[in-house]
């Protein structure tokens, strides 16, 4: 093998190390598996290109019902013969964009979100080879594309969008406006997206971003759990007002 690509080899996975210990620190495992919410998954797919992590993204088929158009992580609802939300996202990445569950390498389980239908959607981050080449089912993803992680730190083209839930629950979303050098196209990324790839970015980097977060930096986990459970809260509340 050449220097050089021995040397790239090193580089990148000393790149994965240094992620996959910050990431196992954040593993949630199945602390909120038992909440009464109905359930989805992401996949948050990392893989290393030029010496950097990046992440990959779909965009949904305009046929789809729900969110046409967004981009989003692949994912989808959790299904009866799902072991768990690992099991929900591998499957959900290997229908959308044909990625096989065996060349993932799962790391954990991060703080989940709930989405606008009220799903508590669980985000499972797993590297990928930076070879992989996706082929995208037609019926549910229209484009992939990746970007760089430390985009979701130190964007260059930002918004934050106000909003509000139908719990009521007020909260800021962050909005990113990805010029991607490969496509010649722009994506934008935003809400739960984008709030998903921000919390990875903060996890992997421990940088302060050049906007406005919702978290303490030094109290990472616990202000996260505490930002999750306010928003559970109000939507649990809810729920139970409604029966
Ligand atoms: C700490 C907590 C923080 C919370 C966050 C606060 C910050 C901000 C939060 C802001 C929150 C505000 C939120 C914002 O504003 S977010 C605005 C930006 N958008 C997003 O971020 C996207 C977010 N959504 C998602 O990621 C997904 O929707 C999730 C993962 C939630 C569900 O997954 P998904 O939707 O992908 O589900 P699926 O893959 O099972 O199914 C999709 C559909 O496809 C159909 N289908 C399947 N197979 C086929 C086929 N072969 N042929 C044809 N069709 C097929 C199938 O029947 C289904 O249809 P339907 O049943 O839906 O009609
Ligand atoms: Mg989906």
């Amino acid at each position: 093998m050449a220097a050089e690509e021995h040397e790239g080899e090193q580089e990148r996975d000393s790149i994965k190390e240094k992620a996959r210990l910050r990431l196992r620190e954040f593993d949630v495992r199945d602390r909120f598996s038992h909440l009464p919410l109905a359930r989805a998954s992401v996949l948050l797919p990392l893989m290393v290109r030029a010496g950097k992590l990046h992440l990959l993204l779909t965009v949904r088929s305009m046929q789809l019902r729900r969110s046409p158009g967004e981009v989003c992580f692949p994912g989808g609802k959790s299904d009866a013969t799902d072991k768990d939300e690992i099991d929900t996202a591998l499957r959900e990445a290997k229908e959308e964009v044909g990625l096989q569950p065996e060349k993932v390498e799962v790391i954990c389980r991060l703080v989940p979100g709930i989405d606008k239908m009220n799903y508590l959607v669980t985000p499972v981050v797993g590297f990928i080879e930076d070879t992989f080449q996706p082929s995208p089912n037609p019926d549910e993803v229209s484009n992939v594309f990746v970007v760089p992680l430390e985009y979701f730190i130190k964007p260059l083209n930002y918004q934050t969008v106000p909003y509000k839930t139908s719990s009521g629950y007020h909260g800021r979303m962050h909005s990113f406006t990805y010029d991607d050098p490969e496509h010649k196209m722009s994506f934008r990324i935003w809400g739960l997206t984008a709030h998903f790839a921000v919390f990875l970015a903060l996890v992997i980097f421990r940088r302060r971003p050049t906007f406005e977060i919702d978290y303490d930096l030094d109290n990472l986990i616990s202000s996260s759990e505490s930002y999750f459970m306010n928003l559970y809260a109000s939507v649990y509340e809810r729920k139970k007002s409604n029966i």
